[in-house]
């Protein structure tokens, strides 16, 4: 693999998913990444992907690099050709093309601005870093996906071992606006498992078209849940009215009530979650697996990082 910013980067996703089960059960069987480098570049906040990349790189002998972008460095002019007269103190081409003398692997987290739908979508901030680096990069989420997160959350489905479950992603109310790149993300990778996958939002938050493609959308939470085994949790603000949160009348907090009518189903969700907004507590102290699906991260970086070193 050369990069790892979205599905139709990866030649053969189930040996991925694979791979990911292979070294969670055997985790030190490779030491290709002995004298590489990992540089992880974080332009917004993490917990997970930050520590599971970098305990992923560890186990496969790299060392790692971190830096906050925001916080640490020079403030980044992203436009070409601007006349740097105001607070960007550094060109993301510079920048890029000088971390790349430095490490042998970019890892890049960039969220989306949720004001400019067009430079979302075409992926601004992350399309300049893959002009600009001279050695592969891995995304750590970007502006409209999160490839490491769907990747884990399929071999976390994978590992459930249930026989074509009903897979359900189910809106859930937030008090800010947030990204739709986890949900965007899910759709395009659960696409590779057997699994029947249906959409749960409220009118006004369809995501955009090239992801519900061939995707069932239901705008009755509880008509959506039923029989369903897999119960994936998330906000994200509008597509259609770009950024915005719009008003909703029924009640779209995940809880016990609502789980009863699905088949047992175990609640996911990417983490970090707003406890008792999206979901109740009870849901996801006693019907979770999202610990199982968040120490997945590690084995679908690993396996990520595997077959890129593999191709150095
Ligand atoms: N990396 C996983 C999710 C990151 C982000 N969530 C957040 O920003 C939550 C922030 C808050 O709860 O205020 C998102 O939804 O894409
Ligand atoms: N799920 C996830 O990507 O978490 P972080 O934002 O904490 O990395």
């Amino acid at each position: 693999m050369n990069q790892f910013t979205r599905l139709s980067d990866v030649k053969d996703p189930a040996a991925l998913i694979k791979r990911g089960l292979e070294l969670k059960a055997n985790p030190f069987t490779s030491n290709v990444g002995e004298r590489k480098v990992l540089g992880l570049l974080f332009l917004n906040p993490s917990l997970r992907t930050r520590l599971s990349t970098q305990k992923a790189a560890m186990n496969l002998g790299m060392q790692v690099m971190v830096m906050n972008m925001n916080s640490e460095g020079w403030k980044l002019e992203m436009n070409d050709g601007t006349v740097m007269k105001g607070d960007a103190q550094e060109h993301i081409k510079d920048a890029i093309r000088v971390i790349s003398e430095y490490v042998d692997v970019i890892g890049i987290r960039t969220f989306p601005g949720l004001k400019d739908r067009s430079a979302d979508y075409d992926e601004a901030v992350l399309s300049a870093v893959l002009k600009y680096a001279t050695v592969p990069v891995i995304s750590l989420e970007s502006a409209i996906r999160h490839p490491l997160q769907s990747l884990a959350d399929m071999i976390t489905i994978n590992e459930l071992g249930i026989q074509k479950p009903k897979v359900v992603l189910s809106w859930a109310p937030h008090p800010r606006a947030l990204p739709q790149a986890v949900s965007n993300s899910f759709l395009e990778w659960v696409k590779v498992i057997d699994a029947e996958i249906i959409l749960a939002c409220p009118k006004g938050y369809e995501l955009a078209d090239e992801f519900i493609q061939g995707v069932p959308v239901v705008h009755d939470q509880l008509e959506a849940f039923e029989n369903a085994d897999i119960i994936y949790g998330k906000n994200w603000s509008s597509y259609h009215h770009y950024g915005e949160i719009l008003p909703v009348q029924e009640d779209w907090t995940i809880d016990g009530s609502k789980m009863k009518v699905t088949n047992h189903a175990r609640f996911m969700h990417c983490l970090p979650v707003r406890r008792n907004v999206v979901v109740s507590d009870d849901v996801l102290d006693n019907q979770s697996i999202i610990y199982q699906q968040a120490g997945n991260r590690t084995w679908a970086a690993q396996a990520v990082l595997e077959s890129i070193l593999d191709q150095l």
